[in-house]
């Protein structure tokens, strides 16, 4: 199977953890599309969804469901995301397509996290894939420097915004030994708005897609 039947089978396999008559957490990025194509087969059956970026917002709404506004919602029982990487304690890097926040806001609500994933994203230990860092326009070079004390080789994303109107830093070269540690330093460095370790809050379930079969892995 090809990268792409992989990420569609786990999009697939993610359906069935869906509530019915509830609002979907919706993450963002090329494996999630699979989900959302799917979500749209079974819309009667939702409430509607909450989205974590402007691009997954509008793919949505092309499939006629309703998007709310995390504000409006009390209650969400699954949010659904992809990963640049995974480890066994499916603790993550995300934010390859600059959505970390608001991912990391909706992962924050959810009660329930499943990580959709092909197998190429499972690793023994993170930090291959640079860690992206949204931070505040002003304060990206003082944040890039903080993180060069740290031991990271921060680059800055030219020519993207975030949704969120900030810009992003791809830290290559970090050892990512202790994840929540990192995760909360790095949060602590003014200017910082989030980093995409998602270690405090990890996912709960990963379904991994591998050549015609979906592995899931619990914590
Ligand atoms: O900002 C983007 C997100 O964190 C994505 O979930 C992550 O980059 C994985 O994306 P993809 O499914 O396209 O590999």
């Amino acid at each position: 199977m090809t990268q792409d039947e992989l990420k569609a089978l786990v999009g697939k396999a993610a359906i069935e953890y869906v509530e019915d008559g509830s609002i979907v957490g919706v993450g963002t990025g090329s494996t999630v599309n699979y989900f959302i194509d799917e979500l749209a087969k079974i819309k009667q059956t939702i409430k509607g969804a909450v989205s974590s970026s402007e691009a997954s917002t509008e793919r949505l709404k092309s499939h006629g469901i309703e998007v709310f506004e995390l504000n409006e919602v009390d209650r969400i029982p699954v949010y659904v995301d992809g990963a640049d990487e995974s480890n066994h304690l499916l603790e993550l890097i995300k934010g390859g397509g600059g959505a970390l926040t608001r991912e990391k806001i909706i992962a924050a609500v959810a009660e329930r996290f499943i990580c959709i994933a092909d197998e190429s994203k499972l690793v023994r230990r993170l930090g291959e894939f640079p860690l992206p860092v949204e931070v505040i326009p002003m304060a990206r070079s003082y944040v890039a420097r903080e993180i060069v004390k740290l031991g990271g080789d921060p680059v800055y994303r030219t020519g993207f915004v975030t949704d969120n109107g900030n810009v992003i830093l791809d830290v290559h070269s970090l050892e990512i030994n202790e994840p929540i540690k990192l995760e909360r330093i790095l949060n602590n460095i003014v200017g910082v708005v989030t980093n995409g370790l998602f270690a405090e809050r990890a996912a709960d379930v990963l379904l991994l897609g591998k050549q015609d079969t979906v592995e899931t892995i619990t914590r």
